[in-house]
Formats: C-alpha cells, structure tokens, sequence
C-alpha cells in the first residue's frame, strides 16, 4: 500500500515543479518576474522605481505622488508591522490610490506591532493596490540602475491564469510617465480648510502660538505631513485644487501660498499650474513649493525639467544646503528634475544633491519664494529639513514687519 502511494507521488507531477506563480511583474521589453501574489486580484501598469527607505512603507504607499508608478522595496521586510490609521500620507481619500502595485521580497509576516490594526496584505487590497512578493529585489533594482526606470503590468491571480501575452503589450503600449497629468486624479474637488486639532508637534522651535498666518496649499497630491507641519509653523491653511487659478487663489487674500508635491511629468500638469503660479509671483506674495510644486515653480520661472535616469526615491539622501554650507539627510520621490542650467539668472540654486549634483533648491533673489525638490516633512524619514517650514513662516513674518523665529530647535528641545 505504502508503496502505491509512493508510485502515485512520483507520478503525480506537480508535486515536484515549482509552485506557479500566482503573481507576475512583466516589463516592457518583455522580461517577465514570477512571484507570488499579495494584495488586490487583478493587473495595473506604471513605472517601476525602487525605495531604498528601511521604514515607512504605509506612507510611501499612501503618498499621492506615487499615482502611476510601481514601487519595488529594496528592504527585503515590508509589511512586518502591519499598518494603522495615522501613517496614512493619502489627504484627498475620495481619490483612488495613487501607487500603483508593490513588489517586496520576503512574504508578509503576521504583524508585529502594538500599533498595527490590519494585516498588510488585507489592506493592500483594501486599496485596491497589486502586489507581488518572493522576487529578488535585489537584482531588479541593479536592472534599473542599468537600464532606468522600466514601464511594467503586475497581475496577481490566485489561480495562477495569466493571458501573458496580452499583459506584456500592455505594458509595451503604456506610454510612460513623460507628458502624463496625474495631479488632477488625485487633487481633492473642492476647497477645505486644514484642521487636525487632535494632532501635537511641538519640538518648541519655529512655531507661533496660534495660527496667524492666512495660506493657501494647492493640491497637486499633497501629503497630511506638510499640512500639518504648516499648521505646527503657526499657518492657517485654505486647500485648493490643482486646477485653482491665480485668480482663485489670490481671492483668498493669502499671507503666502504652498505648492504640493505630486504624481507625473512637472510639464504636462505646468499646462494648468504654471499660468496660476506666475499671477502668485506677480502679486508678490510669499511662495514655498516642494518636489512637484517645486518643479512647477523652476518652469513658471523659465527653468526647464527633465527626467532622471532611476530617480531618487529613499529617506537618506544627502543634501546640501548652499546657503549655509550646511548637509542635511532628506527624504526624496521624485523621477523628474529641474534643469539647473535652465533657470535665468533672477534665481539662485540654493540645494543640490550630494548624491549625483543634481538640482534640490532654488529661491528667487529679489523676491519671498523659494521651493526644494525633496520632502521636508519627512513622512517617513530624517527630520532634518523641518527648518524649511520655519524659513517659510519667517518670509510671511517679514512682510507683517515681524522679528523671524529661529529655524533651528534651541538645544534643550531637539
Ligand atoms: N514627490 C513629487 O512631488 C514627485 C514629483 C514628480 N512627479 C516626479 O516624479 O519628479
């Protein structure tokens, strides 16, 4: 008997294959990764980058400004402690989910955190988002520092019923980031005022007591950590939609106006955004913008964008600050970038990375507006550039005739 069955076995040929795979990350040039499937059933496209951050990965995967890619995690352990209600970056939750799908390496564990109310890959597929694990992370990322940023389709299909073909034209016949306005799927439809009164960021350093200062935030995929540092920096913060214009914006009579990070090409959704930031520069009021914002800025201003190679997506990117000579360790997402060389000679170059040189700052000499290429509110990462925040407050202060606060905690607080 126990022979039969032994005959059967060997017989009995899946037993010895492979497990199939029940997940698939097939690139435009037609390299198909197997793996197995995790979070929504189904198939996306977009840009594949990798996120070299070790922790965070709920706000990575909650930031607006992934709308159109895939994101693949170099730290082999992501979902380990579960996820939770407060690291969600996602402002505007009408919006669908901005990344795409998620590749990670090792197989989601049960979560270990007192923190955690859902398992990983349950709220994957809450929101919708493709995931595959078990690939070798490793070498997908040394591909696209060979070859640059790939377009891809990830499927994921219990049954392990792939029509591949069909799935790697699609990925061949996506056309790419490049000339793409993303911002206006994910911007909130309607004007709000910021408030989070349960929120408490107090380090005792750049904040006013209340909010005094009247901003405008346009939403081109903004983040909850920017709204809050603003609102921590002492601004009362009016959210507008990507397509407000100057018009729209000045009308809130704002003591200075934000710019927000965002999904795809600075120069498709500049088509809309620039006309309104240039009114902004001509009324003279203060602007800060961040990445997109930033990038929207550098074009209002004549400067050109271009995009990079493999982008820079991580929390320890070094930056330096030109105008203090001072290095701070950032959090990035960007896969675009302003052209230093393009900018006319009305602005400085204020940041650059200290990774490839590549621009991270500009101010404009004669007038209060400045804007950084990374993400100063560090969600997730080092809090290093929180100061930026503070140098904004402290333009808005300067026209109100004010002292500026300083942009650094006092000892005791940091
Ligand atoms: N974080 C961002 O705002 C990203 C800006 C832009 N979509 C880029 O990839 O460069």
């Amino acid at each position: 008997m126990a022979e039969t069955m032994l005959t059967d076995t060997i017989a009995d040929e899946n037993v010895w294959a492979e497990p199939k795979p029940t997940a698939l990350l097939i690139l435009a040039d037609g390299t198909v990764i197997e793996g197995r499937g995790i979070g929504a059933v189904g198939h996306a496209v977009g840009e594949v980058c990798f996120n070299t951050a070790m922790t965070g990965y709920q706000e990575i995967l909650t930031d607006p400004s992934y709308a159109g890619q895939i994101i693949t995690f170099t730290f082999p352990h992501i979902g380990n402690v579960g996820t939770n209600d407060e690291d969600i970056e996602t402002v505007n939750m009408a919006s669908a989910s901005g990344v795409r799908g998620c590749v990670i390496k090792t197989d989601i564990t049960d979560p270990s955190n007192y923190r955690a109310l859902k398992n990983f890959d349950a709220w994957l597929k809450s929101r919708g988002i493709v995931g595959i694990a078990g690939v070798d992370t490793r070498a997908l990322t040394a591909l696209i520092r060979e070859k640059g940023m790939p377009n891809a389709v990830i499927a994921h299909a219990p049954d392990g019923a792939f029509d591949q073909q069909a799935i790697g034209k699609e990925a061949a016949a996506w056309p790419g980031l490049v000339g793409m306005d993303l911002a206006k799927d994910v911007t909130t439809g309607q004007t709000f005022r910021w408030d989070e009164t349960t929120w408490v960021w107090n380090k005792g350093y750049g904040h006013e007591e209340n909010p005094v200062h009247k901003v405008v935030a346009v939403d081109y995929g903004i983040k909850r950590n920017i709204l809050r540092l603003l609102a921590d920096a002492g601004c009362d913060v009016t959210v507008l939609p990507a397509t407000a214009t100057g018009e729209d914006i000045l009308a809130h009579k704002p003591d200075g106006v934000f710019l927000s990070n965002g999904p795809g090409d600075p120069a498709a959704t500049g088509e809309y955004a620039v006309p309104a930031i240039r009114d902004v520069i001509a009324a003279d009021v203060p602007l800060f913008g961040i990445c997109l914002g930033h990038q929207m800025l550098g074009i209002a201003l004549g400067g050109e964008t271009k995009k990079m190679h493999q982008g820079h997506h991580g929390a320890n990117h070094p930056v330096q600050d030109r105008t203090t000579g001072k290095v701070e360790i950032t959090s990035m997402n960007h896969g675009f970038a302003v052209d230093a060389a393009s900018l006319p000679d009305s602005v400085e170059e204020t940041h650059v990375s200290l990774f490839d040189g590549s621009n991270c700052g500009l101010r404009v000499k004669d007038k209060p507006i400045f804007s950084v290429q990374y993400h100063p509110e560090a969600s997730p990462g080092p809090q290093d550039s929180h100061y930026l925040f503070t140098r904004f407050v402290n333009l808005m202060r300067a026209r109100k005739g004010q002292e500026p606060l300083p942009e650094q905690p006092a000892p005791e607080a940091a």
